[in-house]
Parts: structure tokens; C-alpha cells; sequence
């Protein structure tokens, strides 16, 4: 049985359990329908994947590695806010009529800031630090921008990434860590969608800056299950675990730059039947 869902089910069951619901009380999301979208919320979850054992890709149902990996990269390497440069539908329902979503995401990877080794955006001055200065314990980025909050479409969910070597005992190669922080989380549709892009990123990093992977903590504020996803999480928790699959990144990528979704791969990867249509609050 994968670990990564242990750590769902264990997830989803506190929430279920020691969670408390918004019902009645004003929150911002909607249905497609216009009626109120409350949830059942668990402050403060914090899930650890050691992607040196597995990858934390869930079985109990799949989650679709390819549009994933796409809308991370679409944020972290083609700095794009604008949907017509990512593949899926996702955001459409963020978008403005020329396809922004506003300066979120993609739109403050892409700013450059001046540091004293010169100017440069956040993505690379992360590849900088990696390869020049492991050590450090100010590596780190930022999308919570509050000036530029007034003009995002949605503000960002996932907005931190804190990374961090080690060198373990008797080892002369890094590992890398990464601490992702997320202030809101929809467990049902993004819980292991978000999991899976910055374990994909951890190893992509660590393969162009040539260390080993480490762990990735997830932090979450809010970890919330939706009124109208509860009743699926219930199934969904019910299904028996499989293994984890095995994971394939094209070794033969060495600049973070080169990487497209066709070199990231899970294989053997048994799961769950797909839940389809799930409504996704607005
Ligand atoms: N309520 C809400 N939940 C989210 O997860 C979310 C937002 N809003 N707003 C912005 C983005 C958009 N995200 C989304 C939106 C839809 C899916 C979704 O429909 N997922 C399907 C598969 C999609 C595919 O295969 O491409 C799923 O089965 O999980 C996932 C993430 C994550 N974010
Ligand atoms: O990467 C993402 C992006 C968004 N979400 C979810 C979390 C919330 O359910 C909504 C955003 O609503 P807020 O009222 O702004 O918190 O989108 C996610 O889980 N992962």
C-alpha cells in the first residue's frame, strides 16, 4: 500500500471527524448553482512524504500526472498567468476575457528582483542558491504578494516554497527538502494534485542541481472538504490502497528550463476507479 494514502485516508478521516463546518456562516466560494459552498475544516494539517521511498501519487483514485506537472511548470518555468499557455481547463473559470488570471502565480514567478549577485526572478535565484550556496537557509519563494493582491483573480493558494539541503552521514552528494506551504486546501479536487507537482519539482531540481531527493512537508492551513465532495471522500476512503507507482524523470535533462511534461512518467501506476465531474466551488 502507498504511504501517500495512509496520509489521505489518516487526512480526510480527521477532517471528517475532529473538522469543523462553515455552514450557514458567510464564505466567499460558490456552486455553479449560486448557493453557498461550505466545508468541513481541519486547521493546521502537516503531511510528510519522504519522495526517497516513494512517490506520493495517489492510488485510490488517479491523479492526471500529466496536467499536473503541466500547470507547475506553467507556473514555474513558463511563468505564464495567461490559460491559452496551459493545457487543461483548470483555471478557465479565473480567467479574464484575453485568458489572465491576474498577476498570480506564473505572473510574480516572472518578476525580477535585484539581489546583490545581480537581477533575476525568484524560480532562479532558488537554482542559484542550490548550486552555489546549499547551506543556505534563505532559499525560498513567494507569490503572497499583498500589493499586487487587488489585481490576482484568485489569491494564491499554494504560495511558499521553502527548500532546504542536508548531506547525510558518510554521503558527499545533497539531498534535497522542500517545505510547501498552502493557506487553502480543496482536498478532494488539489490535495494530491498539489502533493504530486512539487514532488515532481523537488525531483527535477535535484536532478538539474545533482543531489538526492529528500522530503517534501506539506503544510496547510486549511485543509477543507466540501459539502457537496464529502459523501465521494467517504466512498473514496473506503477503497483498498494500492502500490505506489514507480516514478521516471528523463535523466538525460540537465537544465530545469528543458524539462516538458513528456519527461516525467509514473509507470505501473494501478488505481481506483476515476471519480468524473466533480463540482469545483467558484
Ligand atoms: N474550489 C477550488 N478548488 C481547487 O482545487 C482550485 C480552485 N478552486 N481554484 C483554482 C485552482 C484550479 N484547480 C483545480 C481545478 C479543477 C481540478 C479538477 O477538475 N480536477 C480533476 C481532473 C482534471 C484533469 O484531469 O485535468 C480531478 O479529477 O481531480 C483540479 C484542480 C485547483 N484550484
Ligand atoms: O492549487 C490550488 C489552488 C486552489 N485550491 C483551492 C483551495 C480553496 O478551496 C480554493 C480557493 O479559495 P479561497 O477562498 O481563496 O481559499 O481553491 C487548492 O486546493 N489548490
Amino acid at each position: 500500500m502507498s504511504i501517500a494514502d495512509g496520509i489521505f485516508i489518516d487526512m480526510c478521516k480527521d477532517i471528517l471527524e475532529n473538522g469543523v463546518s462553515t455552514e450557514g456562516e458567510k464564505v466567499r466560494p460558490k456552486w455553479e448553482d449560486g448557493s453557498d459552498a461550505y466545508t468541513i475544516k481541519r486547521f493546521g494539517v502537516v503531511n510528510r512524504y519522504d519522495l526517497s521511498k516513494e512517490f506520493p501519487a495517489l492510488t485510490l483514485r488517479r491523479t492526471a500526472i500529466k496536467s499536473c506537472v503541466d500547470e507547475m511548470l506553467w507556473i514555474w518555468q513558463k511563468k505564464s498567468n495567461n490559460i491559452h499557455e496551459l493545457n487543461s481547463h483548470i483555471w478557465d473559470s479565473w480567467a479574464d476575457e484575453t485568458g489572465s488570471i491576474g498577476k498570480a502565480y506564473g505572473y510574480q514567478m516572472a518578476v525580477k528582483h535585484q539581489y546583490k549577485e545581480g537581477l533575476m526572478d525568484q524560480v532562479d535565484r532558488v537554482i542559484y542558491d542550490l548550486k552555489n550556496n546549499p547551506y543556505s537557509r534563505r532559499i525560498m519563494t513567494n507569490l503572497y504578494v499583498h500589493q499586487d493582491l487587488s489585481e490576482m483573480n484568485l489569491y494564491p493558494c499554494a504560495y511558499s516554497v521553502t527548500f532546504n539541503c542536508t548531506k547525510e552521514k558518510d554521503s558527499n552528494q545533497f539531498t534535497l527538502n522542500a517545505i510547501l506551504n498552502q493557506r487553502s486546501q480543496d482536498v478532494l479536487a488539489a490535495n494530491n494534485w498539489n502533493v504530486c507537482q512539487y514532488a515532481v519539482l523537488v525531483h527535477m531540481l535535484a536532478q538539474v542541481c545533482d543531489m538526492k531527493v529528500g522530503e517534501l512537508v506539506h503544510v496547510i492551513a486549511d485543509a477543507h472538504i466540501y459539502d457537496r465532495h464529502v459523501p465521494l471522500i467517504q466512498e473514496l476512503i473506503q477503497r483498498e490502497p494500492m502500490d505506489a507507482p514507480d516514478f521516471w524523470l528523463n535523466p538525460d535533462i540537465k537544465d530545469f528550463y528543458e524539462f516538458t511534461v513528456n519527461d516525467v512518467r509514473l509507470d505501473n501506476y494501478q488505481t481506483g476507479p476515476q471519480i468524473t465531474n466533480i463540482p469545483i466551488a467558484v
